[in-house]
């Protein structure tokens, strides 16, 4: 169990994180919020890569402020950081050995037995000898995730896991990280709705540094009922609309006139509670 209570963090003047109350369980938790909310600013303080200004994090007992505790917590957590800065050079198997020689794993023989395992669970294990800069995008993305697995964490924190993945790949992914999410705690943060939808059985959304929504993934969807709306002419009054595959139109907000209503989705919902839908 992970208690954050009124988590601060100040840049400058600058609130990234306002006061934030969360508690974490087992289970895939997906963290939507625009562009400056807060999301890696909490994903960080939950990593331990950064110290918050006030507030405090209890995981599994643990208080990362500790620098000893901090070393135990880092041993029970996988991080996927939102840009990993690989080294270019090195191979797949050496950059996850050398994340897992940083994680002091010392026995030589099970960590390399660890690797292949990580990279196996990415499908990466025939990518094993071929240098990160000769790895495409999505290969990259897989790789950051195999570094977060080592060792069986407990936690696992995915800033935007799934930027570069094709669909194929997104699908593994999601596959992978349900699994993953049903012994252990997964935080993720993502600008996509569909990986809400599909992977998180919790949606907190943050906005401004603070939590404004928390609750599962029909909730939020529930968030816009009543405001999505099919019709066979463009809305008039509504600057949030788009032409459907079968042609007709799809609109957030007001009715427009002999629209019929429509079932709203996670973006829906997303959209309503931002006030980004039109009026
Ligand atoms: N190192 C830093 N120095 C100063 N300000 C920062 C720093 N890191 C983040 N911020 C600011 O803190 C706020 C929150 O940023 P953060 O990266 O946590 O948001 P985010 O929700 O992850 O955004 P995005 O969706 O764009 O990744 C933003 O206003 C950002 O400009």
């Amino acid at each position: 169990m992970i208690q954050i209570s009124d988590l601060t963090k100040v840049y400058g003047g600058r609130r990234a994180l306002d006061g934030l109350d969360l508690t974490l369980g087992t289970g895939v938790t997906g963290l939507l919020g625009p562009n400056g909310a807060g999301k890696t600013t909490l994903l960080r303080c939950l990593a331990t890569t950064l110290a918050p200004t006030g507030g405090t994090i209890d995981a599994y007992g643990l208080d990362p402020a500790d620098p000893v505790q901090r070393t135990a917590l880092r041993r029970r957590l996988g991080y996927l950081p939102q840009d990993p800065g690989f080294y270019p050079h090195f191979t797949a198997f050496d950059l996850v050995d050398y994340v897992a020689i940083l994680k002091e794993m010392t026995d030589r023989a099970r960590r390399h037995a660890d690797v292949r395992r990580v990279l196996a669970e990415v499908d990466l294990t025939d990518q094993a000898r071929t240098k990160v800069r000769r790895l495409s995008g999505g290969m990259r993305q897989r790789l950051a995730l195999a570094q977060a697995l080592l060792g069986t964490p407990d936690l696992l924190i995915l800033d935007e896991p799934t930027v570069g993945l094709d669909p194929e790949q997104r699908m593994t992914f999601r596959t992978l990280v349900s699994r993953l999410g049903e012994s252990r705690t997964v935080l993720l943060s993502t600008h996509q709705t569909e990986d809400v939808a599909a992977l998180c059985e919790r949606v907190v959304v943050l906005r401004d540094g603070r939590a404004v929504f928390d609750g599962t993934p029909g909730e939020l969807a529930a968030e816009a009922a009543g405001r999505v709306w099919l019709s066979d002419e463009p809305p008039t009054g509504s600057k949030v609309f788009w032409r459907t595959a079968d042609g007709r139109y799809r609109t957030l907000g007001d009715r427009p006139p002999s629209a019929d209503a429509a079932t709203p989705g996670v973006e829906d919902g997303y959209l309503t509670l931002l006030g980004q839908a039109a009026a």
